[in-house]
């Protein structure tokens, strides 16, 4: 039997939710990790400093709050009040801003269309070292859906970087070896990339070969597997610009498996004994810790958490719910498609 300890992970990117769906969830997430930066796609979507700080209550109301700390961000629309989003962040309420380009994703409706019309607040969050993280497709119907993030990098990305000096960015689940290089090529210093868990373990094939599999349908899609390889690349390379951010994203199977399913995988309870495998794997354990419990802070200008968790690999395999009920109906639990053999030491 294997054992390692880690400083106690933090999740770079959460989807906890909101009401019955929260309260489901988000007991996952704090029995392995100390720290998330909470999404803001609620509907309606969490706009202002005081909307945020509800949401917060309303996460520490749902989980023993000891050991786990909402980071909270704000969803950047095109009437995003620059003076609110300095305030919330001033008064330790916020973290960082959300861009979604409008349509892009999961309740993005509110997201934003014309990005010359956010360029203040962009300006001020330089100016206040305010991190601005970034769901990168494009939305164009016109670039196939395959193709989006790399177009968003050229068309989006690099232009609002070049225009906002010293501006903080994280590209958030990134899924394209283009990504990894546009963050490899980076000279600022400026600029992060969270990588999820499902997209270290899939590639388009899990999603559309022998049968369509709902549960592995996300956003941005999993690509084909020279782009998963570049990612465990990236993860396991010990460079501080990837952190995890596992981008679990809770929808009921009824709105899953159906004719037109909502995107997201629910990876929150195994996301650490998926890692410990992926890591083990490319012969890189010892770079685990670095990936889900030293870089993601740094980043963020924060102390890394020091309370640890120890994983232990076991001969055999262990077999976690596959499903975590909630008022809603059920929530179908990312399958990595291989046995775990690690397992965290919190309870189960
Ligand atoms: N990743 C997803 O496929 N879905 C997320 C939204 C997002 O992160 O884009 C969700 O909120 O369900
Ligand atoms: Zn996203
Ligand atoms: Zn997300």
């Amino acid at each position: 039997m294997d054992t390692i300890t880690l400083r106690r992970p933090d999740d770079w990117h959460l989807h906890l939710r909101d009401g019955a769906m929260l309260a489901a969830v988000a007991p996952d997430s704090a029995r392995d990790f100390g720290r998330a930066i909470i999404m803001p796609n609620l509907v309606p979507p969490v706009v202002t400093g005081a909307q945020a700080a509800a949401y917060r209550d309303r996460i520490r109301a749902a989980v023993p709050a000891a050991d786990f700390a909402p980071l909270m961000t704000l969803y950047l629309t095109e009437a995003t009040d620059p003076a609110d989003v300095v305030a919330a962040h001033a008064a330790g309420i916020i973290t960082a801003v959300k861009l979604y380009p409008a349509g892009a994703t999961t309740n993005s409706a509110s997201g934003v269309r014309d990005f010359d019309r956010v360029r203040g607040v962009l300006e001020a969050m330089a100016e206040a070292a305010i991190p601005l993280l970034v769901h990168g497709e494009v939305t164009d119907p016109d670039i196939d859906i395959f193709d989006r993030e790399a177009v968003f990098i050229d068309r989006v990305l690099d232009p609002i970087r070049r225009a906002t000096p010293g501006l903080r960015v994280v590209m958030e689940h990134i899924t394209t070896s283009e990504a990894v290089g546009y963050v490899r090529a980076d000279t600022s210093g400026a600029l992060g990339a969270t990588v999820t868990v499902h997209h270290l373990v899939i590639n388009r094939n899990h999603i559309l070969a022998g049968g369509i599999r709902p549960h592995y349908y996300c956003l941005p899609v999993a690509k084909r597997e020279t782009h998963r390889v570049a990612l465990v690349d990236a993860a396991t390379s010990g460079d501080a610009r990837f952190f995890l951010g596992t981008d679990s994203a809770p929808h009921v199977d009824a709105a899953k498996e159906t004719g037109c399913g909502c995107a997201g995988c629910y990876t929150a309870p195994v996301a650490l004994p998926i890692l410990a495998q992926v890591f083990e794997d490319a012969g890189a354990l010892d770079r685990l810790e670095g990936f889900t419990s030293l870089h993601g802070p740094a980043f963020y200008g924060l102390a890394p958490n020091e309370a640890r968790i120890t994983l232990t690999r076991a001969a055999e395999p262990w077999s976690p719910h596959r499903k975590r009920s909630t008022a809603g109906g059920p929530v179908t639990v990312f399958d990595p498609g291989f046995p775990l053999h690690w397992r965290t030491n919190a309870p189960a």
